[in-house]
């Protein structure tokens, strides 16, 4: 037994626990490694569960700030597939692409199951929505309505949404920077841009402007239900009382549901009552789903939970990479200098980029695969359930165990990404440009691009959707702008804001035309 006492990563925070290893599963007869976390129970209940401003609300204290790194710690002293206990939860951390494989993919009907988490799937979702469902005909069903915008056909089908999105994102950018004189942060922008995206597919309609009421209601939606779910999980979800008693995370929670079949579910009503009365409706998920109502047997609960894992899932993502992006590239001028000299050579000053470029412009492809690397939103993705006993190996993974992909370790591996802590394109310079759908299908796990969607039955749905919003924004900003930090204003690249689906901290860069046609250009697209 070795006690030791372990730090969050650079957050100042320590917890005492104690960790065993190979502990013996008497029951089963087998060995498997185990590493038990203990928390006194009065730390537990010492923690501030109080409104904003108490930044360890969400989850817990030795999970807060940068969870992901004591993961990583860990797996370098256990190895690739440890285990942890929360409460009285048992976690097996994944940190090697061979038994991300094995287990989620090739073992798929085991570990597709969620765990019905108190804050996630009780209250804010209610058992739908996709994303908290367990693994039943219910999930199956929904996902099946999801793929019906989600697929690649679908995806074809509005990629000129997403590309008209991009193209008014740079817009606003070209009318808003003053030739480089105005001080810009990228993040109501890129927000907007996956904002309308979203609503497009799922209502049919869009924010004219940053200052459309919806676009403040939509993001506070998804940063409320961000800092709400933490990065694996709630303090609520692991301390039974707390369910119980009318907590200020409790209220919350439920605010956050009312707030989302309000919203969400009051656009679904607009869209039947304007389908009812005969009248024209763009093509989108609501209306997809109002029409299979009866067939598919769809609740409101049913379509605006759906309608949510849209809204929730599609926004803050996307939006975060591109975040990322806008912070990264005025810091590393020579990656910036050797992206516009390839636009310049393959696609010239006459156009836009456009997705079908893509394969055409290998580092420009690299660079948003970098940022997906170093910066994946979800470190520790959106952990999978073991639906029944399962022994791996010499190792028992019992029934109910859940199942996290520790991505930080995985997204740092030097024989994978040579320079793992640098951001460096040219990690992804040696294959040609492949999409992350393609990649999570490869044979070899240890070709794959990174693990940002996730694995298995329950990888994210919506790959090519979000790869397509990323490359519009990120190769035609690249074409339309020098992008400089504003001297006296560094911009930090290793804080987060927010306590899950990770995106800078708030910052401020300079963009200039890069060329005087930028204009005319942006004018005629
Ligand atoms: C960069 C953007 C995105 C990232 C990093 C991301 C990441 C993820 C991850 C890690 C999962 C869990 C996968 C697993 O369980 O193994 C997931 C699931 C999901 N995502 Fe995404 N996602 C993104 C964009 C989107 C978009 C644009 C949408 C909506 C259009 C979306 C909808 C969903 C849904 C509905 C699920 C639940 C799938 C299930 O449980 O079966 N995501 N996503």
């Amino acid at each position: 037994m070795d006690h030791s006492t372990i730090h969050d990563g650079g957050a100042g925070i320590s917890s005492t626990v104690v960790i065993l290893s190979w502990t013996y599963a008497q029951s089963k007869s087998v060995f498997y490694r185990r590493t038990s976390w203990w928390m006194h129970q009065s730390q537990l209940l010492s923690i501030p569960d109080g409104p904003r401003g108490f930044p360890i609300v969400g989850s817990f204290p030795f999970l807060t700030r940068f969870p992901e790194l004591s993961l990583d710690r860990w797996a370098r002293k256990y190895g690739p597939l440890y285990s942890i206990n929360l409460g009285d939860q048992l976690f097996v951390i994944i940190s090697d692409p061979g038994i991300a494989k094995d287990l989620m993919v090739s073992h798929g009907g085991v570990f597709s199951d969620r765990k019905e988490l108190f804050m996630k799937s009780h209250t804010i979702f209610k058992g739908r929505g996709i994303t908290p469902t367990p693994y039943n005909d219910l999930w199956k069903k929904h996902r099946r309505i999801a793929n019906m915008w989600l697929s690649h056909e679908a995806v074809d089908s509005y990629t000129s949404i997403l590309d008209y999105e991009a193209t008014d994102m740079i817009r606003a950018l070209y009318k808003d920077c003053d030739n480089g004189r105005a001080h810009i942060n990228p993040q109501t922008y890129a927000g907007r841009c996956s904002l309308n995206n979203m609503l497009t597919i799922t209502f049919g309609f869009r924010a004219n402007s940053i200052r459309d009421p919806i676009v403040k209601r939509s993001l506070r939606l998804s940063r409320e239900f961000m800092n709400l779910t933490g990065p694996v999980s709630n303090l609520v979800d692991f301390v039974p009382i707390l369910q119980k008693i009318p907590t200020w995370t409790r209220t919350r929670g439920r605010k956050l549901h009312d707030d989302l079949v309000e919203t969400y579910g009051g656009f679904i009503k607009e869209i039947d009552g304007r389908l009812q009365r005969g009248e024209e409706v763009d093509d989108c998920l609501a209306k997809t789903m109002l029409k299979l109502r009866d067939k598919e047997n769809l609740d409101h609960l049913d379509m605006a939970m759906l309608a949510s894992a849209f809204m929730i899932g599609g926004v803050e993502t996307t939006a975060s990479l591109m975040q990322w992006f806008s912070a990264l590239i005025p810091a590393y001028p020579e990656i910036q200098k050797r992206a516009q000299e390839e636009l310049d050579r393959v696609v010239g000053r006459d156009r836009l980029p456009t997705l079908e470029d893509e394969v055409n412009l290998p580092y420009c492809h690299a660079i948003t695969k970098e940022i997906a690397r170093c910066h994946n939103p979800f470190w520790l993705g959106t952990p999978h359930v073991a639906s029944e006993d399962f022994v791996y190996g010499n190792k028992l993974i019992p029934k109910g165990t859940v199942i996290a992909l520790n991505t930080w370790t995985m997204h740092h591996n030097p024989d994978r990404y040579p320079r793992p802590m640098e951001f460096d394109p040219s990690h992804y310079l040696t294959t040609p440009p492949i999409s992350s759908s393609t990649s999570s299908r490869l044979s070899d796990p240890f070709a794959r691009d990174h693990w940002m969607f996730g694995a298995g039955r329950r990888i994210c749905p919506a790959i090519l959707v979000a790869e397509r919003e990323i490359w519009l924004a990120v190769s035609r900003m690249l074409w339309a702008f020098e992008m400089v930090q504003i001297s006296g204003k560094p911009i930090d690249l290793s804080e987060y804001d927010g306590l899950s689906g990770r995106s800078p901290v708030p910052f401020e860069i300079l963009l200039s035309p890069r060329f005087e046609g930028v204009g005319a250009v942006l004018g005629s697209a």
